[in-house]
């Protein structure tokens, strides 16, 4: 198993968010996350990702496994766009980074600054840094948010081709990605258990 997470609880700003939460991911596999807005989608990725400490439970599989992005872009904006790709893959102790430009159609943009890039682009660039971390388990917030359609089918054919390199993926969104190997997990509202009724509650 790529990825397991056992009866998780987090909290944040004192108050409980998640309860109870295990699920397993497996080599090849994506797990999609669906919940109304504050059921803890973004506190569970940030927690698998190891930027929020759960207060029960175990995970197993993530640390320097995980590749995350999140809904900042942590793009260097006076650097171009394949001095950032460069950057990240001296980071990551990786080197390749012309495939990330070729799949994320960022070739005819590469010598421009990261900050003069349109939402959309900045985007792009984001995700393909997935790509130079050679990490296996991406954790991905709402990672289509700017991208148009045709932008959307290339991030969806990158998480394809790393799912069939035998990685895996876990994500946040609402869009319809269209890949065969992806599970849907609910993530619910965490409601704290209802306080015992007082004797003389209970007939009012
Ligand atoms: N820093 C914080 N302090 C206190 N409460 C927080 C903090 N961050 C998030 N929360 C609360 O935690 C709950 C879960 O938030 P979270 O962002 O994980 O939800 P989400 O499912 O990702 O929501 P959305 O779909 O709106 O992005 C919400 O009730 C939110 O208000």
């Amino acid at each position: 198993m790529m990825l397991s997470v056992r009866d998780l609880a987090v909290s944040r700003g004192g108050v409980p968010v998640l309860e109870g939460v295990s699920f397993d991911l497996a080599a090849g596999r994506a797990l999609v996350l669906r919940g109304p807005n504050g059921s803890g989608k973004t506190t569970l990725l940030r927690t698998v990702a190891g930027l929020q400490p759960a207060h029960e439970g175990r995970i197993e599989g993530a640390g320097e496994r995980i590749a995350y992005a999140g809904h900042s872009d942590g793009l260097k904006a006076m650097l171009s766009v394949t001095e950032n790709l460069r950057f990240w893959a001296q980071v990551f102790g990786t080197k390749e980074i012309s495939d990330a430009l070729r799949d994320f159609d960022l070739e005819a943009l590469s010598d421009r600054p990261a900050g003069t890039l349109s939402a959309g682009q900045k985007r792009r660039l984001g995700l393909a840094r997935l790509m130079v971390t050679g990490r296996p388990v991406w954790v991905l917030d709402e990672p289509t948010v700017s991208l148009d359609a045709a932008s959307v089918a290339l991030f969806a054919a990158a998480v394809r081709r790393h799912l069939e390199a035998g990685g895996a993926a876990l994500m946040a969104t609402h869009i319809e990605l269209g890949l065969e190997e992806a599970e849907i997990f609910d993530v619910t509202p965490f409601k704290a258990a209802p306080r015992a009724a007082k004797q003389d509650e209970a007939f009012l």
